[in-house]
């Protein structure tokens, strides 16, 4: 995937500047930044939840004005940090995306998902309004999850997970970009997090990416002076407000 140039105003306050980057390979990146950079603009413009005022986005060399915006979210899944469930069950919202993409569903995938992120003793049966917000994210990544998308777009979803539950989010993620080449990127303000995840950092500034570094480089000699000041400003074994 390719991003070009991407800018985005709100009236008179410009959100995204001029961001430019690639993916390369299937990788887990952390797109880190300090709040109001751009990074939930971003990923709703990535997957055309929100239109960009200017710049072109390519997939395999096409350009997103060539592909149907369905087709496109189904390569490229967004979860956001609420997690937004349909009205009835947890079922119901597990079979929601491939009613939606008239794919089969996938039983024992989802399944072997709930069970991998320590759901199994959910009721399927339960209605989503009354799942706990830590529950409600997790369903929210095994629906998307289940459509095998080519770019997964992570919003902080482990914000409202405990530490364990993190952990096994973690894990997960980690197994499935292994075993499907999937790309993930993940906007997280947990730096231990990034460092565990991750493969690549891209850091944001105003909009505008200021380092794309494999992770290790980032976090051992990061390039920018505004990088270095927001390593430093993040406290060692914060982690309060995570990705
Ligand atoms: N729909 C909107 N209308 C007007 N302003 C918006 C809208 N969405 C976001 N903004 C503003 O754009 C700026 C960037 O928001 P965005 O959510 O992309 O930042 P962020 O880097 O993800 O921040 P955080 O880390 O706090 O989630 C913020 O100042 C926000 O208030």
């Amino acid at each position: 995937m390719e991003m070009n140039q991407l800018s985005k105003c709100y009236g008179d306050k410009t959100i995204l500047q001029r961001f430019t980057a690639q993916i390369k390979r299937p990788e887990i990146i952390s797109l880190l930044g300090k709040s109001g950079q751009g990074k939930s603009t971003l990923l709703r413009i990535l997957c055309r939840l929100e239109a960009q005022d200017e710049g072109e986005i390519l997939l395999h060399g096409h350009s997103y004005l060539t592909v149907d915006p369905k087709e496109w979210r189904k390569k490229i899944c967004y979860v956001s940090q609420q997690s937004y469930m349909l009205p009835g069950s947890v079922e119901d919202n597990l079979r929601m995306v491939s009613q939606l993409h008239k794919t089969p569903f996938d039983m024992p995938l989802a399944k072997k998902l709930m069970i991998s992120l320590d759901l199994d003793y959910l009721d399927w049966g339960k209605k989503s309004i009354d799942l706990s917000g830590g529950e409600k994210q997790r369903v929210a990544l095994v629906r998307s999850l289940l459509l095998s998308p080519e770019i997964l777009l992570l919003d902080e979803v482990t914000a409202s997970l405990d530490m364990q539950s993190k952990h096994t989010v973690e894990k997960l993620l980690q197994e499935w970009q292994e075993q499907e080449g999937t790309t993930c990127i993940c906007i997280t303000h947990d730096i231990e997090q990034a460092q565990r995840m991750s493969h690549r950092i891209w850091f944001i500034e105003e909009g505008s990416l200021l380092e794309d570094s494999d992770s290790c480089d980032f976090f051992e000699n990061p390039c920018t002076e505004s990088a270095r000041n927001y390593l430093q400003r993040v406290p060692q074994g914060e982690t309060s407000c995570l990705m």
